[in-house]
């Protein structure tokens, strides 16, 4: 959240200033607040300002109210044009998760980057968008280390550059044998390069002076054949060096990468509403592969650097000591310049790669609305947008670029120098007979390659920061203990006593005294005191107005996220005393609005069970009412559904969604029913698919007829029963799945169970809760 959202923040109303049309936009005719729920309306009125932008009264006016006075925030604002609609672009394409779209309203702050100073959304307060319309200062990049969170920030501070290597070197202990060997064979070449300079120097002896020898006694051809020999020694051992060091890089990275995403997958729904997806396939992808850079080539070429340059200033000090002194001048400010290079690369690197996941968290948010994006005409805004975050990359590799130049040129220039002065210093020392000209030779030779190594160490140096910096990105995901517990041994089991199970899940279920506010918002109370009473193999369906809390009964039921106090049991059993595996394994969901992987439909309905026959899934097919037009595809049950299954109807969506569900035959299914409007047809077969599942009338299936689509003669599977006794909770906003319940829980405005009964019961009740909720038909 921006600072400044504290002052100024204004609870948004829509008023509408067209009495013919209000009728038909379904809006109030009075100002209507804009709730977090009331975000469709929003859409209705961009809807309305597109097809009446002719009709003079058709202005969209937005109110604000500050102290209970109605101030004009956007009076006669065209909200069609107005930076606004990303607002809704990123509200509504924040549903991502299987729940309501509606509840995934949380604007984040990175809405601000898309505004142009007319009004912002600063916060999501107790249902309601509030707007501020302080003129908004363009959001600038910080030069801070930028982190995703205040949780990542705690635990990644703290990391040293020493503590972060200490980490990755643990986390390559597989690897270790692989690189004692890469360490050996890097020392044979080293040495065999490291000869090469003091050969030379015999050779210049040899032509200089016709007394010189050829050194161990051999001839002139032993002694070249004899050097291509070594040479070809110091080729192998430094092709192995390569192949062997990378090796244990490539499979370090490979560990690391598997490991974060394991943990990443294991994590609790807090952790993904404050990590965007995007940010997470970065550092995924991106951060290691420049983790794999530093910990591979870089490795061993910093290894081989340090050989080369303790070897070589061995030789020069056994060649002539004196002239090493001069080497001594010019070391120190090599090192201390390279120290500090290292960290600023470091502090560089997690920026750039902080600003790469924004990159990425940006593409993949709005290519997987690319829909909405497409609808509301914002391609050219979101690609200045993306412009900007890229921008943003460019400068940083920018920064780098010149102190990278700075240190590389000056670096290269003290080592001329220094070679210069050698050449000086030596050449007096040769006229005076200190040493021969081959020893100078030799002396050079050996400072080119000390350089060279004190140049290979820095940039070993500056990768590494490079390494650490991504790798502290990773660490976070990688280390971090999911807040409820995810521990494939831990709790009780449902299954056979002989398996170590408490026998099969009934789906008895009891909310006592159930208390919850999501973590993320502690002011927003969404349940005090909630009490339920499910018994197994009822059918219940779960009423009330928008926003109080129905879909969050799921949640809570699913154990994605723990309760403030009281407690949830399952067959006497209370929820945190479970295994969550074996839990989750007898639960089913449909969510509202259905995900479907992009694959066949076969792999999306075998995702709930993997051992699930041809026959079962054509028996769960027809029990959803789905049947029908799988076998009217071409391909049939191996037809592509596109991304998130585009390519389907939402009808036929939600039908594959409730097959895949009851292909893992669970013991308590959870339907939570769309309210978006399916064209007429599609929500009759859906309407018929969920009438089966709920009538439990199982036989009648067999005799089915799929309403609106082709006739297929159903096969039912011997081996595949649906439980009879499956418990259903159904998030109701259908006239006959209410009807069709043996309980409704109606939950209130205090987050509690107002009412329960049947539905006759309840709409027998003179002045009750229910009856005045369906009256409204707000449920
Ligand atoms: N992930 C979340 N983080 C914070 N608050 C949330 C989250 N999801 C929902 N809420 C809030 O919790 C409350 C209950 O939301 P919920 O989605 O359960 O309501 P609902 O009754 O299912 O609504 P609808 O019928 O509109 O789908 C709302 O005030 C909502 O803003």
């Amino acid at each position: 959240m921006p600072e400044d959202q504290d002052s100024g923040n204004h609870h948004i109303e829509i008023n509408i200033n067209d009495n013919t049309n209000i009728q038909a936009l379904g809006l109030n005719s009075k100002s209507r607040s804009l709730s977090k729920t009331s975000l469709p309306d929003l859409a209705v009125a961009v809807e309305f300002q597109k097809n009446h932008k002719s009709s003079e009264n058709s202005k969209t006016h937005i109110f604000g109210k500050e102290n209970s006075q109605t101030v004009p925030l956007l009076a006669g604002f065209d909200i069609t044009s107005n930076e606004y609609g990303s607002v809704l672009n990123e509200s509504t394409s924040s549903s991502r998760n299987f729940s309501s779209s509606s509840k995934d309203t949380t604007v984040s702050d990175d809405v601000l980057e898309f505004e142009d100073g007319i009004s912002k959304v600063v916060e999501n307060q107790g249902g309601s968008l509030a707007l501020s319309n302080q003129k908004q200062s363009k959001k600038k990049f910080s030069s801070e280390i930028k982190y995703a969170s205040d949780e990542e920030k705690l635990q990644m501070e703290k990391l040293s550059s020493f503590s972060a290597w200490k980490k990755l070197l643990k986390f390559a202990k597989k690897e270790y044998k692989l690189l004692i060997v890469a360490i050996g064979l890097l020392f044979i070449s080293s040495s065999v390069s490291m000869t090469v300079p003091f050969f030379m120097g015999r050779l210049m002896d040899m032509v200089s002076s016709p007394d010189a020898s050829i050194p161990f006694g051999l001839s002139l051809n032993q002694f070249f054949g004899g050097l291509a020999l070594v040479f070809s020694i110091g080729a192998l051992a430094n092709f192995g060096r390569v192949y062997y060091i990378r090796k244990a890089g490539e499979s370090l990275i490979s560990r690391l990468r598997t490991q974060v995403y394991t943990n990443i997958i294991k994590q609790d729904m807090t952790f993904f509403e404050i990590n965007r997806t995007g940010d997470l396939v970065s550092r995924l992808t991106v951060d290691t592969a420049v983790v794999s850079r530093s910990v591979t080539n870089n490795v061993s070429d910093g290894l081989r650097s340090t050989v080369m340059m303790f070897a070589g200033l061995s030789m020069m000090l056994y060649i002539s000591p004196k002239l090493s002194l001069i080497m001594l001048l010019v070391v120190p400010p090599i090192v201390g310049y390279g120290i500090f290079y290292g960290r600023f690369v470091r502090k560089i690197t997690h920026k750039t790669q902080s600003a790469i996941g924004d990159i990425t968290k940006e593409a993949e948010e709005k290519l997987a609305s690319i829909r909405i994006v497409q609808a509301f005409g914002r391609e050219e805004e979101e690609a200045v947008s993306f412009k900007k975050a890229s921008d943003h990359v460019y400068e940083l590799g920018l920064r780098e670029a010149f102190v990278s130049g700075l240190f590389f040129g000056s670096n290269g220039l003290l080592g001329n120098l220094s070679i210069l002065l050698f050449l000086g210093v030596g050449g007096k020392m040769v006229m005076e007979k200190e040493i021969t000209i081959g020893e100078l030779t030799s002396f050079i030779l050996y400072t080119a390659y000390v350089g060279g190594s004190l140049a290979g160490l820095s940039t070993f140096f500056s990768e590494s920061m490079r390494g650490i910096g991504a790798s502290s990105r990773l660490f976070y995901p990688l280390e971090r203990q999911p807040k409820i517990p995810y521990d494939s041994e831990f709790g009780i089991k449902f299954g056979p006593k002989e398996r170590g199970g408490v026998g099969e899940c009934m789906g008895n279920i009891k909310f006592e005294n159930v208390s919850f506010n999501y973590p993320s918002r502690p002011d927003n109370q969404v349940f005090e005191g909630l009490n339920m009473d499910i018994p197994a193999g009822t059918h219940v369906a779960i009423a009330g107005p928008s926003g109080k809390g129905k879909s969050t009964i799921t949640l809570l039921l699913l154990r994605f996220y723990e309760l403030n106090s009281g407690k949830i049991t399952i067959d006497g059993h209370n929820l945190t005393d479970l295994n969550l595996k074996s839990w989750r394994s007898n639960v089913a969901i449909v969510p509202q609005e259905p995900m479907l992987f992009a694959t066949t439909i076969r792999k999306n309905l075998l995702y709930s069970n993997p051992n699930a026959t041809d026959e079962d899934l054509h028996y769960v097919l027809s029990k959803a009412n789905a049947l029908g037009f799988v076998s009217n595809f071409p391909n049939g049950l191996d037809t592509f559904v596109g991304e998130r299954g585009v390519s389907l109807s939402g009808g036929q969506k939600q039908r594959i969604a409730i097959a895949r569900a009851l292909l893992s035959n669970p013991a308590v299914l959870i339907l939570d029913e769309a309210t978006s409007a399916l064209d007429s047809q599609s929500e009759q077969s859906v309407q018929l698919a969920l009438d089966h599942l709920m009538s439990r009338n199982y036989e009648e299936i067999e005799n089915n007829t799929d309403t609106n689509e082709s006739q297929s003669t159903i096969k039912t599977n011997e081996n595949f029963k649906f439980r009879p006794n499956c418990t259903i909770i159904t998030i109701a906003h259908r006239l006959s799945t209410l009807e069709k319940s043996d309980v409704i829980f109606v939950v209130g405005d205090e987050g509690n169970i107002v009412e329960s009964g049947n539905y006759h019961t309840l709409l027998s009740k003179p002045d009750g809760y229910f009856k005045n909720l369906m009256n409204s038909r707000e449920v």
